[in-house]
């Protein structure tokens, strides 16, 4: 690899740099994992080979096209992508509107929707995981990145440690039995985030995460009239695109994973169908950080119903 090239991003495991390919003078990404975590680069490799199987178009996944190992060093070779969802946030420096979510949840469900079916959990949904193709021409085009972490629903084990603490879903703060529903948790956090333009549930460590699903999430919704008044967003309940966007919400932000709606359930939502997004034109909350809170925690008390004391009522290896 030419040591001049030009790096696209980096997470915890990797440099992802931009090169050419020398036989087709494909630009492409590799990721390029040092020995030290040649663990995770196996790991990675074993995932992306399984997923090999799936349209990578078809399904959402970024292509995945070949690797090498140099002396327990490897190069992950992948499509070049344009940029991460969270990249673009902090560069647009505005929040998403309903109709941009859309996009991204349809796709994000399309992606977990193939992963289900190979009973793989990605276990790593998060905005920088989640990139565009091209996002200036194909803005409805969006991968899901990083299987670094990735696990077969069978490995799973209770205690297990998944997710990012804002994403992580309730059975696995609380030490419960796994499966690919958690994926669906992390997207609704996600999703929630990009539209309040804040995390829905930020916590520091995990016994706050508990304690803040806990009480959050049986919060009386009365609370939520004293806010309309001052916030931006004039009233959740206004229009319907909004109405549809927070009853998907509320059925991915179901605490019993159970329950929790599926990737095939979701992409049949109403909030998948809807073509027309009054609230793009009226709801702006660009540099309103009152009105950004405001709205979170409005958020919050709606989806909360759903959400209940459940998860108060968990016996928890993890927090006993
Ligand atoms: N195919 C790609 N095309 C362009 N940029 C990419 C591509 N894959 C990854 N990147 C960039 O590199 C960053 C890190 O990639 P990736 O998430 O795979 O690394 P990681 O070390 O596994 O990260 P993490 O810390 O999340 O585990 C991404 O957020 C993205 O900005």
């Amino acid at each position: 690899m030419d040591e001049r090239a030009k790096l696209l991003g980096r997470g915890a495991f990797g440099y992802v740099y931009l090169c050419t390919r020398s036989d087709t003078e494909e630009m492409v990404a590799v990721k390029t994992i040092l020995e030290e975590d040649t663990e995770f680069a196996e790991d990675e490799v074993r995932n992306l080979k399984k997923l090999q199987q799936f349209d990578p178009d078809q399904n959402c996944l970024v292509r995945f096209n070949r690797y090498q190992e140099i002396q327990k060093n490897y190069l992950l070779e992948f499509e070049k992508l344009d940029m991460n969802v969270q990249d673009f946030l902090e560069q647009s420096s505005r929040p998403l509107h309903l109709s941009e979510i859309q996009v991204i949840t349809q796709q994000m469900l399309v992606a977990l929707k193939a992963l289900k079916s190979i009973q793989m959990v990605h276990g790593d949904i998060k905005l920088d995981n989640i990139m565009w193709r091209n996002q200036q021409l194909e803005p409805r085009n969006i991968k899901l990145i990083d299987f670094g972490v990735a696990q077969d629903v069978c490995e799973l084990r209770c205690g297990d440690i998944l997710q990012l603490l804002p994403q992580r879903a309730p059975e696995v703060l609380l030490g419960l039995p796994l499966s690919e529903a958690v994926d669906m948790w992390a997207l609704g956090s996600v999703i929630a985030s990009l539209y309040i333009n804040n995390e829905l549930y930020s916590s520091t460590c995990e016994l706050d995460g508990t304690w803040k699903l806990k009480t959050e999430c049986s919060c009386p919704t009365g609370n939520i009239s004293t806010s309309s008044t001052t916030s931006g967003k004039s009233s959740l309940h206004q229009h319907e695109d909004t109405q549809a966007f927070v009853s998907l919400l509320k059925q991915i932000l179901e605490v019993d994973p159970r329950k929790r709606i599926s990737p095939s359930e979701a992409l049949l939502h109403p909030f998948l169908t809807l073509t027309n997004f009054p609230s793009d034109l009226t709801e702006d909350l660009s540099d309103n950080k009152a009105a950004a809170s405001i709205s979170t925690i409005r958020l919050r008390s709606l989806v909360s119903p759903c959400l209940g004391v459940r998860a108060a009522a968990c016996v928890s290896p993890m927090v006993v």
